[in-house]
């Protein structure tokens, strides 16, 4: 560390960059050593970023070469340096609040009007790529964004006072990257002194060649030699660690920082030296205002009260239940008995576990105008009212674009752009862990599309903002509507969305085509090659089939048929911004015109940053799949945007409401917000057939389970939908202690059977079926038995009621999930323990398949036609042999009571009441059409068939009908 405070420019990493990748002319590299952020990208001359105007002005002879390579590649740094971390350390400042590229560049003598945009069409305009075992190279991609602005660049000398263009005789001889004309270039060696004026470091000379692949071995896992070369992401590996060093330890005791991510926020930009050590404690956001920026809305004490008191009867009334089954064995069928025993005990604990972190429910409610005023209102400090809001990342993950179809991810992607946040505090991350060129081209289609939807939505409050999910709404599109040039606009947009979705559709076929075509050229060439060499021509040469960029390279991810170095688990990490970080300053549109679809003249066209990532992959290594796909994003985002927040979704999750984001920053700014890690945000699901057979819909998770857990410690992170805190997934502990909140507002799209939840409630103590011989659980209906029943059905009747009412979720809902607690009871969770136990104990891993999204239903008739596909799966023996015990047992009550000489019927309806009750919750698993719409809901007639049916037993027992008492012993045959 002090290495590095001393001299910047000892950092390990530089970019090398060269024109044309063959033979390189002009050799311009410079050292990633400074600091560098999303708003301030062109304030230090050292950043790699700064520069990349130089390069991209020699667009002229870009396209000749076709094509500029950039290249990263690790110092001989690497091996002076005497710590490992060191040398992987890039130092970044914190995001900064009122820092903008305007006001940055003003500061910097050499930067002109245009550089702010030049550079950032660099960063579009070029693709990243590399790994371990290569170098980082960056390639100029020429049909990005805007090609045109990336011509227009004027490009000139760095030194003060020169000013000399530096078309076709670009020069950056020094690894920091300053640009500098030949004539001052030999004028600095001359009389200089040999430094470069831009770093102040002696000029060394680097050739090209060392920016070319030299590609290091792969290290094995347990050569740790090499671990120097690997950056820190794998220095992290356990495997590679001298087992008894404690990075955190580390981390906290020299205060470093990897990535870009300082889990300390350095005061004061990144000057060294500021405070005590340069850091200083996380800006307290709470302090601004009095007024609350959440408030926690407790459910009425007149449901709560009398949930809890049920909870507790309920609970006593199970004891007594459960202690008197278990002093009454049914002599006649023990091991009936005590398989009910069993079961009656599992259900009963799995209620309690269930119920007991429901006793405090509550709701929570955020004010936006709060924020408004705190955050986004001129005051003393900030004049201007700029937004002082932190920067968020967004990180989106998809991993195969035949199963999620890039539609869907586009569609994600439009929802998060066109969210209603600073812009400039924006960035949103791609993970292709399919490493595909088409996710790659529809995110570039994405980004495009998005420069008329962003402005539309912004423009007329469109809600949601994910275009399928808007222009597919039902309802009447013109509610609360007020501008006149809506409905037109609107016509205008669909129609450039319905032409986007064809091109996006189209892009498979088109970089098929493509790939063909200059496969088959190659082909052409090689055999050329082959007879030019004197080569026997009807030897076989092979050509391996590319997949091919528009501009006439290779992608370097995954190509069609996979090929070492180009296959899913063994491919280059590619990097390519598709958007450019914008400026703090809102920018404003223009009339509708050829080029203008809609009139934007009062709306901010500015985009957040987007950004394409795919994580490099190589054979013998655990992924990690989507887990390791966001360590690649934390780690990625770091460097390039570190907001303080991240968002995760999933590539068919959208954000509904446009004020999402706010909302959730409501809470982790509000006062004591600082202890809180994480806010989960609940699902919404989209797609799923009216009648919701499957309980797809899972309210009772979100809003029952996961509000009541909030009341507790906070609800549980369910893998997506979710803001955390940057600091907090840096493997510090947090300031305070933890804390979660949970809250709504994101939606869904899905259209499969959903894994089912393992939290349930509900003691099925009837789920064991009667068995032929007509022996039942007990021995015999008794009065207490009885009475017991009745206690535990009614309580838990009410406490559906009262559960339905301070939740607001339906009693369509809660019964849906029943039935899915029981079918999911009798096969996914058995399944799922086993599982649990064979990675445990045999370490026998289970693969994980990703499940298939389809984006719009091509047959209109159906579109929940795939949820009537039953897929076979060992899973469904359980509930099917539970299903048919209780159908055959059903069959040969009846059938034995019609026939006997003495019909005992009490006998028979109890029974087979047991049995229906189970079939009940088997109903949608054995059935795939399941009830019409509007209809009463089966456990209605459940419920009160199963109390009538206690009761009139109870009556009957009690006051028998005089000359039937022999027949009403209740005994089961
Ligand atoms: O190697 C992989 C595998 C998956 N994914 C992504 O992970 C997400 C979830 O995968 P999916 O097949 O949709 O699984 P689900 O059953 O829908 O997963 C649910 O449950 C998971 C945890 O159980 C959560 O992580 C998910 O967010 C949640 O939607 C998708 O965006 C995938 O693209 C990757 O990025 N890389
Ligand atoms: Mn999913």
């Amino acid at each position: 560390m002090v290495n590095r405070a001393s001299s910047p420019s000892s950092s390990p990493v530089k970019i090398t960059i060269s024109s044309g990748s063959k033979a390189g002319n002009g050799i311009i590299s410079m050292g990633l050593t400074s600091p560098i952020s999303r708003a301030s990208i062109s304030n230090n001359p050292n950043s790699p970023l700064s520069g990349r105007g130089n390069r991209a002005s020699s667009g002229g002879n870009r396209r000749s070469s076709g094509g500029k390579f950039v290249s990263m590649s690790k110092d001989e740094a690497v091996e002076e340096s005497n710590s490992e971390f060191v040398t992987y350390t890039v130092h970044i400042p914190p995001t900064p609040d009122h820092q903008s590229i305007s006001d940055s560049q003003t500061s910097l003598p050499e930067d002109n009007a245009n550089m702010g945009k030049s550079q950032r069409s660099f960063i579009s305009g070029t693709i990243f790529t590399g790994g371990f075992n290569s170098v980082t190279r960056g390639h100029v991609i020429e049909s990005l964004a805007n090609p045109t602005e990336q011509m227009k660049l004027g490009l000139v000398c760095g030194m003060k006072g020169c000013d000399e263009a530096l078309e076709g005789k670009t020069m950056v001889p020094c690894d920091c990257g300053f640009s500098i004309c030949r004539d001052c270039y030999l004028e600095c060696v001359g009389n200089g002194g040999g430094r470069c004026p831009g770093c102040k470091e002696g000029y060394t000379s680097v050739s090209d060649d060392e920016a070319e692949d030299q590609a290091l071995p792969l290290p094995s896992m347990a050569d740790a030699k090499l671990d120097k070369r690997l950056s820190l992401v794998k220095s992290f590996k356990a495997q590679n660690h001298p087992p008894d060093f404690d990075h955190a330890r580390w981390l906290f005791e020299t205060k470093g920082t990897y990535g870009y991510g300082n889990a300390v926020w350095p005061k004061d930009g990144y000057g060294f030296g500021s405070g005590a050590n340069g850091f200083d404690h996380p800006p307290d956001f709470g302090e601004k205002s009095r007024r609350p920026l959440t408030r926690k809305v407790s459910v009425s004490a007149a449901i709560l009260s009398p949930y809890r008191l049920l909870i507790i009867i309920r609970l006593v009334a199970l004891g007594f239940f459960l202690t008197w089954r278990v002093r009454h064995p049914n002599h006649e069928a023990l091991w009936l008995w005590g398989m009910s025993i069993t079961c009656e005990l599992w259900f009963g604990l799995s209620w309690l576990l269930d119920q007991l972190p429901k006793l405090c429910p509550v709701n929570r409610a955020t004010d936006l105008s709060v924020l408004k005023d705190r955050f986004e209102s001129p005051n003393l400090r900030n004049p201007k009212g700029r937004s002082d809001l932190p920067g968020i990342d967004v990180f989106v993950s998809t991993a195969d674009p035949e199963k999620e179809p890039p539609l869907v991810t586009a569609n994600t992607i439009l929802s998060i752009l066109a969210v209603d946040y600073p812009v400039e505090k924006l960035a949103c991350y791609l993970s292709d862990d399919g490493g595909s060129l088409l996710t790659f081209e529809a995110l570039a289609e994405t980004a495009s599309f998005a420069r008329i939807w962003v402005p539309f939505c912004r423009k007329h409050g469109i809600e949601p903002r994910n275009p399928e999910a808007y222009f597919g709404q039902k309802r009447d599109f013109l509610k609360n509507k007020v501008r006149l040039d809506f409905v037109r606009e609107r016509r205008k947009v669909k129609r450039e969305y319905d032409e986007f979705k064809v091109r996006i559709n189209s892009l498979p076929e088109s970089i098929r085509r493509r790939s063909d075509a200059y496969n088959a050229h190659e082909e052409v060439r090689a055999k050329m090659k082959q007879r030019e060499m004197g080569g026997n021509p009807s030897e076989e040469i092979k050509i391996s089939k590319a997949t091919w960029m528009s501009d006439g390279s290779y992608w370097p991810g995954t190509w069609v048929l996979g090929e070492a170095d180009h296959s899913r688990g063994d491919h280059a990490g590619i990097i390519q911004a598709m958007l450019a970080p914008s400026n703090t300053e809102p920018v404003y549109g223009s009339i509708a015109d050829g080029k203008n679809l809609i009139d934007t003249t009062d709306v901010d066209i500015r985009l957040p940053m987007l950004v394409y990532v795919s994580r490099e992959k190589r054979p013998g290594y655990d992924h990690n799949k989507k887990a390791g796909a966001m360590n690649a994003l934390v780690r990625t985002s770091a460097i390039m945007s570190n907001g303080p927040f991240i968002l995760n979704l999933d590539c068919d999750h959208y954000i509904y409401n446009s004020l999402a984001l706010r909302e959730g920053m409501c809470f982790m700014l509000d006062r004591g917000g600082d202890r809180i890690c994480y806010v989960q945000f609940p699902q919404r699901f989209e797609g799923i057939d009216p009648n919701d057979r499957y309980a797809n819909h899972n309210t009772v998770f979100f809003d029952v389970s996961m509000r009541a857990l909030d009341g507790l410690q906070g609800p549980m992170y369910v893998g997506t939908g979710c803001i955390f805190r940057r600091t907090a997934l840096y493997g510090f502990s947090p300031p305070r202690a933890t804390e979660h909140h949970g809250w709504f507002g994101t939606q869904k799209t899905k259209l499969l059977l959903r894994k089912s939840r393992v939290s349930k409630k509900e003691d099925d103590e009837m789920a064991v079926p009667i068995n032929q011989r007509g022996q039942f659980i007990v021995q015999s209906l008794s009065v207490t038995f009885l009475i017991f029943l009745l206690a535990i059905t009614i309580t838990l009747c009410l406490l559906a009621i009262l559960e339905i009412k301070w939740s607001g979720i339906t009693i369509h809902d809660w019964w849906r999930n029943e039935q899915f607690w029981l079918i999911g009871g009798t096969s996914a969770h058995p399944a799922a323990v086993l599982q649990g136990l064979l990675k445990v104990i045999a370490g026998v891993d289970i693969s994980f398949t990703l499940t298939s999204k389809s984006a719009t239903p091509e047959d209109g008739d159906d579109e929940f036609a795939d949820l009537y596909v039953v897929k076979w799966s060992f899973l469904m023996i359980p509930p099917i042999t539970i299903m048919l015990v209780n159908m055959i047992a059903i069959a040969v009550g009846v059938a034995r009571t019609l026939y006997s000489p003495f019909p005992e019927w009490s006998k028979l309806v109890g029974g087979v009441f047991f049995s229906f009750w189970v079939l009940c919750h088997l109903y949608p698993f054995a059935k795939g059409l399941m009830g019409r719409r509007g209809r009463v809901p089966t456990i209605v007639f459940v419920w009160s068939g199963l109390l009538s049916i206690i009761i009139s037993l109870l009556w009957v027992y009690i006051s028998p009908p005089p000359g039937v008492q022999d027949h009403m012993k209740f005994q089961f045959p």
